[in-house]
């Protein structure tokens, strides 16, 4: 296929390998989408028994019901007499790096569990976080910087490599992803029960990311039509831009369909106890130094972002495929951070399509703007672009719409802790990005406007009513909340 300009081509894979171990376990597919190539793998090597025995031993509600070392307040006692320093035998598996990606997830949870034990018992008390462990000692430190640099990620919990996409289990490997045969590895509270609000959360994340293969397949399609400078029919190349959008626009319609379950699989009252566990270092007061990693970094004290679906890689997918421009404030900077927290598989494949659309000059492309003497059917084919990419900067504008409803309900009515887990300001952040959404779609509209005497149609006119509408209730909002506490806007 002929193509324009000189952004080096990305490797999506259509088949997965899953019995590769030689491979990152984070690849982007056609048919995975952002989950890893293969189901995570549950059981470590026989050499991490004694860890294991402590991570089993850990929730705050074990696997038999019974309570755990958290609800004791003796896991940072245990892990100091009891856990060896396994750094030597994670080193023996440094070629297989979807065991380094397991020994990674586990390793991080028991880090944050450590570091935020004495906050949980706080918290369960009544009183504020106060500070976490400032120090992580060697036997959990070692083994987690190296296996977090065999992966290439950050030694501390993130979204995909642990928490989240690494984090289930199939109870029958014959059923597949179905949300009823999923089951979390790994859990702080009483997430080992799969009807629990900690396994709802994370879970609802995972059964949302398994309908991503057709949006990569869809981003894929669109930039290869447009691209596609050996095919002279500017009909079919646009049929088949539509084609790619129209992908996008079904997986990220599901996708949101299924975030609309987390009301009922994780109750808005139960979030903040499971929460404690998965907050960072950076911006936290429970961290106000940073974290010393024993024997690591000459000891000097280091920081890294929370856990957060911020990391998630959809909507940034799609934010640097439509090219939404974001406005130059202190929150975008945040944005920008965290996109540092993810498989770097998942790194190369956004700044691809960032590179790409910019260099095929993408928006202009589908809303037609260099076109000049088109047919009619020419001019159809235009339309429904423009239609397409409104449509599909209404379901960013859901997504993020539906999470400052989450944030508004899990978690501003439910405590005054000014940031968020990945440590963004709490009232702020999320509307930073959803106002962008907001007034992109306007641009948008009005370009359709103006391009086509018969306008885009119902579905958009709907559309833009109803966000117009949202705009007005976003600000409300958010200005009541910034009085409440007294924060500024940006
Ligand atoms: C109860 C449910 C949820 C709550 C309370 C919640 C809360 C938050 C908060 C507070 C942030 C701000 C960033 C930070 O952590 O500092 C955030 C960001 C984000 N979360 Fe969630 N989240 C929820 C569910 C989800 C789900 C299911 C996904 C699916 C992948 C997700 C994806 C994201 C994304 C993409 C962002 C960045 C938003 C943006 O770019 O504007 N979240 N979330």
């Amino acid at each position: 296929m002929g193509s324009l300009g000189s952004t080096p081509p990305f490797r999506v894979l259509d088949d997965t390998r899953p019995d590769d171990t030689t491979l990152p376990a984070f690849m982007v597919s056609t048919t995975r989408g952002f989950l890893p190539r293969m189901d995570p793998i549950v059981t470590l090597p026989k050499e991490f028994d004694a860890f294991e025995d402590i991570l089993q031993r850990m929730p705050v509600k074990m696997a038999s019901g019974e309570p755990g070392l958290l609800a004791q307040y003796k896991l940072g006692d245990v892990v100091d007499k009891e856990l060896p320093n396994l750094a030597e035998a994670v080193d023996k598996y440094k070629d297989n790096l979807p065991i380094q990606n397991a020994l990674y997830r586990d390793y991080s949870f028991l880090a944050s569990a450590y570091l935020l034990e004495p906050c949980h018992h706080r918290f369960i008390k009544g009183e504020p976080y106060g500070l976490g462990r400032q120090v992580l000692p060697a036997n959990i430190a070692h083994p987690i910087a190296r296996c977090a640099e065999i992966c290439g990620f950050k030694p501390f919990m993130e979204y995909a490599g642990s928490y989240a996409l690494f984090n289930y289990r199939l109870v029958d490997p014959a059923a597949g992803m179905e949300y009823s045969n999923l089951r979390l590895i790994r859990a702080f509270e009483n997430g080992l029960d799969p009807t629990s609000s900690e396994a709802g959360f994370v879970l609802v994340h995972i059964d949302m990311v398994k309908n991503s293969g057709p949006l990569v397949g869809g981003t894929v399609k669109a930039l290869d039509a447009a691209s596609d400078t050996s095919n002279p029919n500017p009909v079919e190349r646009r049929a088949s831009f539509n084609e790619g959008m129209s992908s996008i626009l079904g997986a990220l319609t599901k996708i949101n369909g299924v975030m609309e379950t987390m009301w009922a699989k994780s109750k808005p009252m139960e979030y903040t106890s499971f929460r404690t566990f998965i907050f960072g270092i950076t911006s936290q007061s429970m961290f106000p130094d940073g974290v010393v990693y024993e024997g690591i970094n000459d000891n000097k004290p280091m920081s890294f972002r929370g856990e957060s679906g911020a990391n998630d890689s959809i909507v940034p997918l799609m934010d640097n495929l439509l090219q939404l421009p974001m406005p130059n404030t202190p929150l975008t900077e945040i944005l920008r951070d965290f996109r540092e927290y993810r498989p770097s598989n998942h790194k190369g494949f956004l700044l691809h399509v960032k590179e790409r659309s910019l260099e095929l000059d993408l928006k202009n492309y589908a809303l037609g703007r260099h076109s000049v003497n088109l047919s009619d059917e020419e001019r159809d084919l235009r339309r429904e672009s423009v239609s397409l990419w409104l449509q599909i900067l209404n379901q960013v504008r859901d997504f993020r719409w539906r999470h400052w409803c989450f944030a508004r309900e899990y978690i501003l009515k439910r405590t005054s802790h000014p940031t968020a887990t990945g440590g963004s300001p709490i009232v702020t952040w999320l509307p930073n990005q959803l106002e962008a959404v907001l007034e992109e779609m306007v641009s948008i509209d009005e370009v359709g406007k103006a391009a086509d005497s018969r306008g885009l149609g119902k579905v958009c006119e709907d559309i833009m009513d109803a966000a117009l509408r949202q705009r007005e209730t976003l600000r409300k909002e958010v200005d009541k909340y910034c009085a409440e506490r007294g924060v500024t806007r940006s």
